[in-house]
This record gives C-alpha cells, structure tokens and sequence, in this order.
C-alpha cells in the first residue's frame, strides 16, 4: 500500500512528504517496529504515543500515522483520531477479511472464552473451518498463537483474519471485551452474529459506571448489519440473553434479528428441566427447529446460558439440531474452567477463571450443589483493575464457603497485601468471623494450606487465574499454574 492509498480512507486526513512512499507493514507498538512499517502514533490510556515516533523512525519505519505534526523528517498522515486511523486502514491494508471470514463475536462480563469454544466445536464439527480468538489463545489451520489480553488490536485482528482467509479458514469466533469496543478494536469488521452473554459488574476501573460499560457493550449491537439489502450475501444476527436485562437495550439499538435466549417462556431458543451433577448438566432444549435432550459434561447452570447461545448460532449457520447436541456433548470442557485437579487425593480440588462477582457466586453456587462436605474458597482479586469488586467478591465467597483463603491474584503495580485488605473490608461489613477466613498474601502457600485443610469430600475451589501460567507481581511475570501448585500440595501432603 502506498501513502496515497493509505490517505484515501479518510477524507479529511492531510499527507506530508512523500505520496508515492510504500508502506509493507503496521505498527503501534515502536518496540516492534519493522523497517517499512506504517508507525500510528496512538494517544493511548496511559501514554501518548507521539513520544515513541523518534524510536519509531529509528528502527526504520517509511511513514507515520500522527494527530499532529512531528518535527521529523519522514512522510506523515495527519488524522483526527489515530486509533480510528488504525482500524480503517488496516481493514483496508489487508484486504477487507471480515468480507471473506465469516466473523462470530462474542461480548459479555463472563462466558465469552466458553462460548466461543463451544460455537468453534459445532461449526468445526460441521465441517466448517474455523479459526477462534480470544483470552486463552488464537488458533486456526492448526496453528496456535498465544495472546496477551483478550481481543487483540485491530490491525492485529485485520493482519490474522487475513491469514485465515488466505488459509481457508471460514468463520472464526472472536471474543469482544468491552475495552476492544471502546477502543475500536474490531471497528469496521464485518459480524455475522453477535452473541451477549451477561453483564454483571466489572471494569467499573476503565470504564467508570455500569452504564458506560453497558454502553461500551452496546456499540457492538448498534453497529451489526444496519443495512438491508437483496444483494446482502448474509444477513447479520444478534443473540441475547433474555434473561439478562441489558438485552432489551441492546434489542433496541441493533437492526439486525434477534434470537433470544433464555430459561424463561418466550425465549426462542430455551431450558428446561436442568439437571446438574457433578458430572455434567442435563437439559431439554426447545427451539425454532426443534427440541432435544442435551448432556452437557461441563457443570453448572452458567454453561447452560453458554449452551443456549451457542445453539442459537449453530441454528443461524443452518446446523440441524441434532448434529449441534452431538457436538456439544462431545466437549469436556475448556482449560481452567471448572477444570478438576486429580491426583489422587479423597477430596475434589477445582481450578476456575472467576474473577467478578457473578462469576464467583456462579461457580460457588455451582459447587453447592453438588459438594458434600465443606467447601474452602481460595481467591483474590487482580491488581491495577477495577477496584469496586473487591469487597463483593469477597462477601460472595463468604456465603457460600466455609472456609476462605483470601490471597493474590495478579497484583500487578499493586502492594499485594493492601488488594487483600480491600477484600477484607467486605468480610468485615458482613460482620464474616475471623475464625473463617485468612489472608495469605503468597498463593502457593494459599493453595498449600487449603489443600491441608481438605478433608475426604470436601471441595477445595481455586479460583480467579483458570488457565493462566503466570503470576504478575509489579512488573515481572513469573511462572505459576494453579492446576500444577495444586498437584503439588496434594502429593505433597500425600494424601
Ligand atoms: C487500558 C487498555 O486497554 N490498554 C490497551 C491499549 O493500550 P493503549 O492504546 O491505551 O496504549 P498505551 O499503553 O496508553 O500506549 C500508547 C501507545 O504508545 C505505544 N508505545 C508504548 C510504549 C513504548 O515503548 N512504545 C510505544 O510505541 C503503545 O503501543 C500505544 O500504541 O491497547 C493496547 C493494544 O491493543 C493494549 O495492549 C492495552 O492493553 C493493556 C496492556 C491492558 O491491560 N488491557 C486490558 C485492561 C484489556 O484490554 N483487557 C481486555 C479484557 C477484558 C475482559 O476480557 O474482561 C482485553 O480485551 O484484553
Ligand atoms: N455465562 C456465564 N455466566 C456467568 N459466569 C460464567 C458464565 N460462563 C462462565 N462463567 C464463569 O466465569 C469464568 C470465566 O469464564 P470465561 O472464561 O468463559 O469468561 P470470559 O468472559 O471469557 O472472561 P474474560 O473476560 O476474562 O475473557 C468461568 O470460569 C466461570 O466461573
Ligand atoms: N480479562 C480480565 C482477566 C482477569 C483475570 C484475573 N486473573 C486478573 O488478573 O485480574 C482482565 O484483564 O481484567
Ligand atoms: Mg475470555
């Protein structure tokens, strides 16, 4: 792409220096910097990303994308807003793939990682290639790349959905975090379906009220499908939860169909007659093609939600019932949710990724139903976010457990030992006796502890890292594994 293609995505962009330079790459990050990239210098939430276009030139970069202009001597594109800058032109850069990869995203407080995993099972299982994007990895074609945050950014996002197309992959399952909305990560691509799982509290850190965050949510249904037209190759559709609120405002700002979901009459795509083991969860589902009985191997009533919404994409795609049933009950789980530690010891250790309230009263109240002894609950809340849900979080742990190791989860930039206090002051609200809980800063220890508490037939929940191999202390990140510290406190104790 040159620069005067380049400008051409924007009508009131100005170019200086130039015109004919060839850009060959994008870059936001000037530490990544390639020769003959395209540097957007982007003003973020924490920097600016002026200050980096030097080091950016200097690791050869043929141009820069600025919202003012740098004394530098080098091509410059002046635009209002870089980040939108970002998103339309590399959409552009690489193509349009959103027009050739059948996009299904996935926004919501908790269920997004599940749910994509389960739409990717079904369209994979019909034969569709389909790649999925989100916290825990990318994969796609058989390759698997790692991430760093949730949805990545939208020329990352732009440069991989090329890959895909170019690799056949046909439809891909994107997880869409309220940050990515609000930050036009995945501006201008192409949705076939949306899906909104829940919103329950979180982020009230980035995005300061639980109406902003709706808001933030919203933008991914006020910008689906809002065209009709006969030569539409594929009409857009919303998914929601009915039985969530937040999707009658959602309903009202999209133009595209709804299915709705839900565990209540009126639901296009319902349960009933759940049944939860410890084994799995059991339900009937009714749709607009159909009924079926259903076995789910992963538990609680939450995977049912992620369930239902998932047959409701399968639906959209043409899948007949039957063969969506098959795939769902064919997929034990998904790393580091409810994901059960065994290493032979007489007492259930589970390792989860709950880290907001609902998600932990979710997975609590899921863990009720099934334990039969006491249930100790390790937990803590991360560092440099949302602040709010500390207290809540650990009122919630304290209704349902009998015991709670309060300790880090992620502290970041944080002093570890003032996040558990934050916890605590919840506990202390709630007047919860000290003889039922402690804070143990070091989550090693934590686990290490709970773990010598268990006695036959209790539960022993880890929750809030899932799948994460890591602990970020201050800066660094350090190797830790809640399944592997879990395993090793149990043999351990030798028990
Ligand atoms: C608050 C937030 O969302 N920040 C994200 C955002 O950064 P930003 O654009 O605001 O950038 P910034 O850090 O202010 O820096 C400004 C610019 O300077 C550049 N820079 C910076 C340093 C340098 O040496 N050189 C350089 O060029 C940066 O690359 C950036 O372009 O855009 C970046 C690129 O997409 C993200 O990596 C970054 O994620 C940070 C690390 C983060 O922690 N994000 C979390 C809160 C987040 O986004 N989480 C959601 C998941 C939520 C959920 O699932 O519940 C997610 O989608 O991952
Ligand atoms: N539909 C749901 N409703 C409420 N809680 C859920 C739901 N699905 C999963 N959970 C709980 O939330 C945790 C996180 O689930 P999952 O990873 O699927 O969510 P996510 O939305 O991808 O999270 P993140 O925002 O970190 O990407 C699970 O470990 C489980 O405890
Ligand atoms: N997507 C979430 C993940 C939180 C996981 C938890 N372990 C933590 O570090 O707080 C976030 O970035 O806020
Ligand atoms: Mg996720």
């Amino acid at each position: 792409m040159n620069l005067t293609e380049a400008a051409s995505t924007l009508l009131t962009s100005m170019l200086i220096g130039d015109k004919t330079t060839t850009v060959t790459g994008i870059a936001i990050d000037s530490r990544l910097v390639q020769a003959g990239d395209l540097f957007f210098c982007i003003s973020g939430t924490a920097q600016d990303g002026h200050q980096y276009a030097p080091k950016a030139v200097e690791q050869g970069a043929a141009a820069l994308v600025v919202e003012r202009q740098l004394e530098l001597d080098i091509p410059q594109l002046i635009v209002k807003d870089a980040r939108h800058a970002l998103a339309v032109i590399s959409n552009a850069f690489y193509r349009y793939p959103s027009q050739e990869v059948k996009m299904i995203g996935v926004t919501g407080t908790n269920g997004k990682t599940t749910t994509t995993y389960l739409i990717e099972r079904i369209l994979q299982d019909a034969a569709i290639s389909t790649g999925v994007v989100g916290t825990i990895e990318m994969r796609y074609a058989g390759q698997v790349f790692p991430m760093s945050g949730t949805t990545p950014s939208s020329y990352e996002l732009q440069r991989s959905l090329r890959d895909m197309a170019d690799q056949g992959v046909q439809a891909c399952a994107v997880e869409v975090s309220s940050h990515a909305l609000e930050q036009l990560r995945v501006a201008g691509s192409r949705f076939r379906v949306a899906v909104f799982t829940n919103l329950t509290q979180d982020h009230l850190d980035y995005h300061g009220s639980m109406e902003a965050y709706r808001d933030a949510k919203g933008l991914f249904f006020s910008r689906l499908g809002n065209t009709y037209s006969a030569n539409e190759p594929e009409r857009s559709y919303a998914v929601l939860n009915a039985d969530d609120e937040a999707s009658a405002v959602f309903k009202h700002m999209t133009t595209a169909e709804t299915i709705m979901y839900g565990l209540n009459d009126g639901a296009d795509v319902r349960a009933t007659d759940i049944r939860i083991t410890a084994q799995g969860t059991k339900f009937h589902v009714h749709t607009f093609k159909g009924n079926a009985d259903i076995q789910l191997r992963m538990v609680g009533k939450f995977n049912v939600y992620n369930a239902l919404a998932a047959i409701s994409v399968g639906l959209i795609e043409g899948i007949e019932l039957s063969a969506i049933v098959k795939s769902l009950e064919s997929l034990h789980g998904v790393a580091g949710r409810v994901e059960a530690v065994q290493a032979g010891q007489e007492f259930s250790v589970i390792v989860d990724y709950a880290h907001t309230p609902d998600g932990l009263e979710n997975v609590l109240q899921t863990v009720k139903e099934f334990a039969e002894g006491r249930i100790f609950c390790v937990f803590g809340c991360g560092g440099d976010r949302d602040r709010k849900k500390r207290p809540i979080m650990g009122q919630i742990a304290a209704r349902y457990a009998d015991y709670l190791l309060v300790t880090s989860d992620n502290p970041r930039t944080e002093v570890p030992d003032l996040i558990l206090v934050d916890i605590e002051e919840g506990l202390k609200a709630d007047g919860v006796n000290k003889e039922r809980y402690e804070l143990i800063v070091d989550r090693k220890a934590a686990i290490t502890k709970a773990i010598e508490m268990a006695s036959p037939n209790d539960v022993v929940l880890i929750a809030g890292k899932g799948h994460e191999t890591y602990q970020i202390i201050g800066t660094e990140i350090l190797d830790f594994d809640d399944r592997k510290v879990a395993e090793e406190a149990i043999r351990g104790t030798g028990l």
